[in-house]
């Protein structure tokens, strides 16, 4: 090592010091001085969404998004100076932008994270392409539960479907014996490069206006970005666990508890899923007593946890089966030709953006998603199942849409979500296509959570009417709100008998009125 050897530490979505091997990397090889970089991709601005004309390009980020990011990134920024170290915050196209910085302060390494999703590992292969002479990317291994050494299986040998990954994660070593012990946060770290620029640089200066939006004050819970901010939310959802609170109720609407809410700083990377895994299971190793069997307590104290983070990972690892390889700088993710990219029903789509399909249980949905950057689960799985076997709208514009907007978004598991009920891709499953009219009458009998974020249907009496409003409409519209849904498959009329003794006569299913 010479004296003026600088490495540079390109982080994505690994926004933390705790549980981060980007750092021990660092330590390793000790290099003489440090800069750590995240660039903003060139979209991020762009706002507001444009209905995408290929899958391939990055989206802008919506304003919830962009402060989310904000704080995650100055609370990163003053964790990094506490240990000696900085970052540097920029906006461009990463494969010009590092090339430029490397070359201007000499660097000789970078270390960045293992690309997961197609994208990113193109972006990754055409920055390593343009490295001048004499520098190298190393990638490293994060973020994810295991590494590819810690597979039971080769990475290319992943199941076809999450129940077979997960009984081949869980069989013997188990899942807790497998996975790495967390890496402790550095205590110190090389220092700063003394020319380098610190903080949001000129070209980044756009994303500190972010600081003004607020989420809607109808939220149930305001997340707020940064490590500490992910550990303390952590911290409080295991001592739930420890005082026995908290049964399962992940099927809920509303309400800031009835699931972790970890997501969005597990998809920026302010909290590695190994600690939360690790937590998890001494918290609940910790509880058993003399009184309470293993078994009962596995049973009731959250295991469904442990099973959405397979989930998570098994995405994950699928995003990186299609990925390019590292050293294919030109290729892009594959996409099954039979798939192809569909506009012609922009404006269907439009309607279900805007929350104004005329079908309250979805609109409600994406009410609150373009006001808050969140939606539950159930609402999740109802608002993208409708988008794509009721109006029939290609699933990639629903997941640009939810990447628009989610504080929560990570490819790899949007995609793969979206995938699983659209019934293409890895585990896909035809049988995903909901019933509106049976879910909102089992989940929101009484309205109430659609009048929350439809208030001009609070005119309608409690019960189904507030789910079929253009049933009540045949006397008078309710103002503020479309007359007829988008569609109204036949199926739904069993749901919506009782309201009326007449049955409206059903659109044809599939017919966009809208
Ligand atoms: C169409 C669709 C798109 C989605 N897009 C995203 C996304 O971009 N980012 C995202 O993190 N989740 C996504 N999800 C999964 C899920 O809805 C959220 O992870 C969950 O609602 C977040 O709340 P939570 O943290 O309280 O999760 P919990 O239910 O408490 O689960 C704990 C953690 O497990 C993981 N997890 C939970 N559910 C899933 C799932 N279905 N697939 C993979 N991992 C899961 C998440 O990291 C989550 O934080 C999507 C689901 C659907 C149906």
């Amino acid at each position: 090592m010479n004296h003026t050897d600088t490495w540079l530490v390109w982080l994505h979505h690994d926004l933390r010091l705790d549980d981060n091997p980007l750092w021990q990397a660092v330590i390793d090889g000790a290099p003489t001085s440090l800069i750590v970089v995240h660039v903003l991709p060139e979209t991020t601005f762009l706002a507001p969404f444009s209905v995408p004309v290929d899958s391939k390009i990055p989206q802008p980020l919506s304003l919830g998004r962009q402060r989310f990011l904000l704080e995650s990134l100055e609370h990163l920024q003053q964790d990094l100076k506490a240990l000696g170290s900085d970052l540097w915050v920029t906006h461009g196209q990463a494969d010009r932008r590092l090339p430029e910085i490397i070359r201007a302060h000499h660097c000789s390494r970078v270390i960045t994270r293992q690309a997961v999703n197609g994208m990113e590992c193109t972006v990754q292969n055409s920055v390593e392409a343009a490295l001048p002479n004499g520098c190298t990317l190393e990638r490293v291994e994060t973020g994810q539960l295991l590494t590819a050494a810690e597979l039971p299986f080769a990475q290319s040998a992943l199941p076809t479907s999450f129940s077979a990954f997960r009984r081949e994660i869980e069989r013997t070593p188990q899942l807790a014996e497998r996975m790495a012990a967390p890496l402790p946060a550095p205590t110190s770290l090389p220092p700063w490069s003394s020319v380098a620029p610190r903080g949001f640089d000129d070209s980044a200066q756009p994303l500190c206006e972010a600081h003004g939006w607020q989420t809607d004050s109808r939220s149930d819970y305001h997340y707020l970005g940064g490590e500490q901010a992910a550990h303390e939310h952590l911290h409080r959802y295991l001592n739930q666990i420890r005082t026995g609170r908290n049964e399962t109720t992940r099927n809920a609407l509303a309400g800031a508890d009835f699931s972790t809410r970890l997501s969005p700083w597990l998809a920026l990377g302010s909290l590695s899923p190994r600690r939360v895994m690790a937590d998890l299971i001494t918290t609940q190793a910790s509880v058993i007593t003399p009184q309470t069997s293993p078994h009962e307590t596995s049973q009731a104290s959250h295991d469904w946890v442990r099973v959405e983070l397979l989930w998570r990972e098994y995405f994950q690892w699928h995003a990186r089966l299609m990925s390019p390889a590292p050293s294919d700088a030109t290729a892009t993710e594959a996409e099954p030709p039979q798939h192809a990219w569909v506009l012609s029903s922009a404006d269907t789509f439009a309607h279900w953006c805007q929350g104004t399909t005329g079908v309250p249980w979805i609109d409600a949905g994406m009410q609150e998603l373009a006001a808050t950057g969140w939606l539950s689960n159930r609402l999740r799985q109802h608002v993208a199942s409708f988008l794509v076997r009721d109006l029939k709208v290609d699933w990639r514009l629903g997941a640009a849409w939810f990447a628009y907007h989610l504080l929560d978004h990570d490819t790899a598991v949007n995609d793969g979500n979206w995938r699983h009920l659209a019934g293409i891709g890895c585990d896909s499953r035809d049988d995903r296509h909901f019933n509106m009219m049976k879910q909102a009458g089992q989940h929101d009998p009484q309205g109430t959570h659609v009048i929350r974020w439809l208030p001009a249907l609070a005119s309608l009496p409690p019960g189904m009417q507030r789910h079929a409003p253009w049933l009540s409409m045949m006397k008078a519209p309710v103002e503020g709100y479309p007359a007829q849904p988008c569609v109204h498959p036949e199926a739904w009329s069993a749901y919506l008998s009782g309201i009326t003794p007449r049955v409206v006569r059903p659109l044809r299913p599939g017919s966009f009125e809208c």
